[in-house]
């Protein structure tokens, strides 16, 4: 029997296959979570003008340096309709926040501490100079690089992209992901079951890994365990740039994915996995660079295998680092060596008197759907890694 492949060497050879993807420009409502890919400057300055930050009145400080003291009151100034001219000696301006502070104010008396009648502004108390006046470019000034590419775009990129005058941002485009689930006996979610029929759960879960990697779906539904049926979904699958098939992975008499994708040039890579769960894995590169991803069919492993071979690959080519997210906790509970099968147990994992436990779910088949919702982690084992006391320190994948 030939050696297991370790997951490492697994993961490099997926990810020699990725190269970074073209940018697209896209509208800023558009660009949450999508991938800057360039600097990106401000094409104006923010504030434009120095601007209040109060409502009350522009004055020039030494003039109600020795408060009380009589002001008169020559304009106003709003916000999107400055007062036009400047101020002498003893002058004021009505003013609002957000409004430009008119040329010889240099201070916000703010209303609270001014008392008007007519014309007349008397200021109850002095105020130093430059209070309440927000300077010409505190925010930013033109040109200041502010964006880097490589951003993940959100809240506070998108407003500030926004205040800098662009429209729409150039962003990585998204990988596209076929999926395509195999078996005679899968039905979609609602169906009305016959007997030795099951649902087709793993391109929900799938669906969401890709998405929330960044990939965008192309859910091609269930092909049937006949060439027919697969070289139309791969053929559907042509502007995609991973194909994801969901079971069959294995050497079953039924599993005809490989068949199919070697009428397509796809030369494939077969690999038994040192891990568990995910044993059976192919992956393969047509001529055109189209990337085949065989995923095996039990639903944990699908998810697993997803999180660990598909959303790093995902990641790659958006130019993002690649790494899958790990961190340490200690375990709850004694563990057994380990054999020669990586393990990505399916765990829990709480904060506790300022320590982070992890306790491995009751059982680790990986048709157990429900033990997969209920876990928030998956606690690694590497192959052959020796038996653990309760307290060790381990690694889990935050879920
Ligand atoms: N003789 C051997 N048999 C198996 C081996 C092996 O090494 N030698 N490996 C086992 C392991 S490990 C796994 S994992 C499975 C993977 O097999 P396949 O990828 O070929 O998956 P299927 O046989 O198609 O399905 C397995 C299981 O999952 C159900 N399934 C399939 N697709 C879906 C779906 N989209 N949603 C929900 N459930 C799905 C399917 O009905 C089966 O019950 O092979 C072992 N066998
Ligand atoms: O590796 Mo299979 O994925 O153990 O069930």
């Amino acid at each position: 029997m030939s050696a297991l492949m370790p997951v490492a060497d697994a993961l490099a050879a997926i990810l020699k296959t990725s190269e970074v993807l073209a940018s697209e420009d896209v509208a800023l409502r558009q660009a949450a979570g999508r991938v800057l890919a360039q600097n990106i400057s401000a094409l104006r300055t923010q504030p434009p003008f120095p601007a209040s930050a109060m409502d009350g009145y522009a004055v020039r400080a030494d003039d109600i340096a020795s408060a009380p003291a009589n002001l008169t009151l020559v304009g106003e100034s709003a916000a999107g309709h400055p007062f036009h001219g400047s101020i002498s000696t003893n002058e004021c301006v009505r003013i609002f926040t957000g409004a430009p502070v008119p040329e010889g104010a240099d201070t916000i008396l703010i209303q609270e501490n001014a008392q008007t009648t007519g014309d007349s502004v008397t200021a109850l108390q002095a105020e130093e100079r430059g209070r309440y006046v927000r300077p010409a470019a505190l925010d930013f000034a033109e040109g200041d690089e502010l964006l880097s590419a490589g951003e993940i775009l959100d809240a506070g990129s998108l407003s500030l992209a926004a205040a800098m005058n662009h429209p729409a941002l150039p962003v990585r485009r998204r990988p596209l992901v076929a999926i395509i689930a195999t078996g005679d006996e899968l039905r979609v979610p609602g169906s009305k079951l016959e007997p030795g029929q099951i649902i087709a759960s793993n391109t929900f879960g799938v669906a969401a890994l890709v998405e929330k990697a960044g990939g965008k779906v192309l859910d091609l539904g269930i092909a049937s365990d006949t060439m027919k049926s697969l070289e139309e979904k791969f053929k559907a699958a042509q502007g995609a740039d991973i194909v994801v098939t969901l079971g069959g992975a294995s050497v079953g008499d039924h599993d005809l994915v490989q068949d199919a994708l070697e009428t397509r040039g796809v030369t494939l890579d077969f690999w038994k996995l040192a891990m568990r769960p995910g044993k059976p894995v192919t992956f393969g590169t047509a001529p055109s660079g189209q990337r085949y991803l065989g995923l095996p069919g039990n639903p944990v492993s699908s998810l697993v295998c997803t999180t660990i071979f598909l959303a790093p690959l995902i990641k790659s080519m958006l130019g993002l680092p690649a790494q899958t997210h790990h961190q340490t906790a200690r375990l709850a509970v004694d563990l057994p060596q380990n054999n020669e099968r990586e393990e990505y147990a399916r765990a829990t994992y709480e904060l506790m008197d300022g320590d982070w436990w992890v306790t491995p779910a009751a059982s680790q088949d990986s048709s157990i759907i429900r033990l997969y919702h209920q876990s928030n982690c998956l606690l690694i084992r590497p192959a052959n890694a020796p038996a653990l006391k309760r307290g060790a320190t381990c690694h889990v994948v935050p879920l």
